[in-house]
């Protein structure tokens, strides 16, 4: 199990992830989709991508727009397996 990042370190790997915000313990993207469907579509996507990495984010879904919250529960912060699933995010999202 990963350990913890320092708020030092997920700052610095923010710097290639501009989406992303470190809010309290977990790194955080919204974004809006062109329509419901279609933000369904990336939901479904992330879903398999989480079952893979057996590692899941929290996705409040409103209409076209969806928020990302990604931390590692079981640390109750962030790690590496985070930053993973952000990457493994981005590039669903780089589709759309
Ligand atoms: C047993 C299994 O590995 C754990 O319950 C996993 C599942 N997915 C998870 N996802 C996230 N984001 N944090 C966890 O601590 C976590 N734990």
């Amino acid at each position: 199990m990963p350990e913890l990042l320092t708020d030092e370190q997920i700052s610095a790997e923010l710097q290639t992830r501009p989406e992303w915000a470190h809010e309290d313990t977990a790194l955080v993207r919204t974004v809006k989709l062109d329509t419901f469907p279609r933000a369904i579509e990336v939901v479904d996507q992330v879903a398999v991508i989480a079952e893979e990495l057996d590692h899941h984010p929290d996705i409040d879904i409103r209409w076209r727009t969806l928020r990302f919250s990604v931390s590692t529960h079981s640390k109750g912060g962030v790690t590496q397996n985070d930053l993973a699933l952000v990457d493994r995010i981005d590039t669903v999202l780089a589709g759309y």
